[in-house]
């Protein structure tokens, strides 16, 4: 199966997380469910060089990459994914979409309202329970 490895930062501001939604999409377990923000590791990048640049792509900004959170790897049907999660902060919200379709700022407590996109549960789960 094909491979795919990703990286996706976990933006604290404060006590909250930021969550984006994904445009549509043919594969439909991925359309429109929420992630956290990033993309692929491009050859000769360092996962946090791919992370600062994905978060600029996507978002206009540059943070503080604090510490791998948790690496989780997910079968989908067309491909297998790894994804490398990363604690992050930044001082204000502001931000620019420039591929998602909307954004929220969540605390733990409400992070399990929002349609996660299915790799991405085992990090929210491990959000809420250890902080
Ligand atoms: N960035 C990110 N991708 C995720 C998450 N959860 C999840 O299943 N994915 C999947 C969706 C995509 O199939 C893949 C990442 O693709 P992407 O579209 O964000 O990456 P990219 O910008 O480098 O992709 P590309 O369109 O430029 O090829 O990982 C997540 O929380 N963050």
């Amino acid at each position: 199966m094909k491979k795919v490895e990703v990286v996706a930062a976990i933006i604290k501001c404060n006590k909250e997380i930021l969550c984006v939604q994904r445009a549509e999409n043919s594969l439909e377990y991925i359309s429109k469910k929420f992630e956290f923000p990033g993309g692929k590791i491009e050859k000769g990048e360092s996962k946090k060089e791919a992370l600062q640049r994905e978060l600029l792509e996507e978002l206009n900004i540059t943070t503080n990459i604090k510490s791998l959170f948790l690496t989780v790897i997910h079968e989908y049907p067309d491909f297998e994914l790894t994804m490398h999660s990363f604690i992050c902060e930044v001082k204000t919200k502001e931000l620019t979409l420039n591929e998602h379709i909307a954004q929220e700022w969540l605390t733990l407590g409400n992070l399990e309202n929002l349609d996660w996109a299915a790799a991405d549960i085992p990090i929210v789960n491990k959000l809420v329970n250890n902080g």
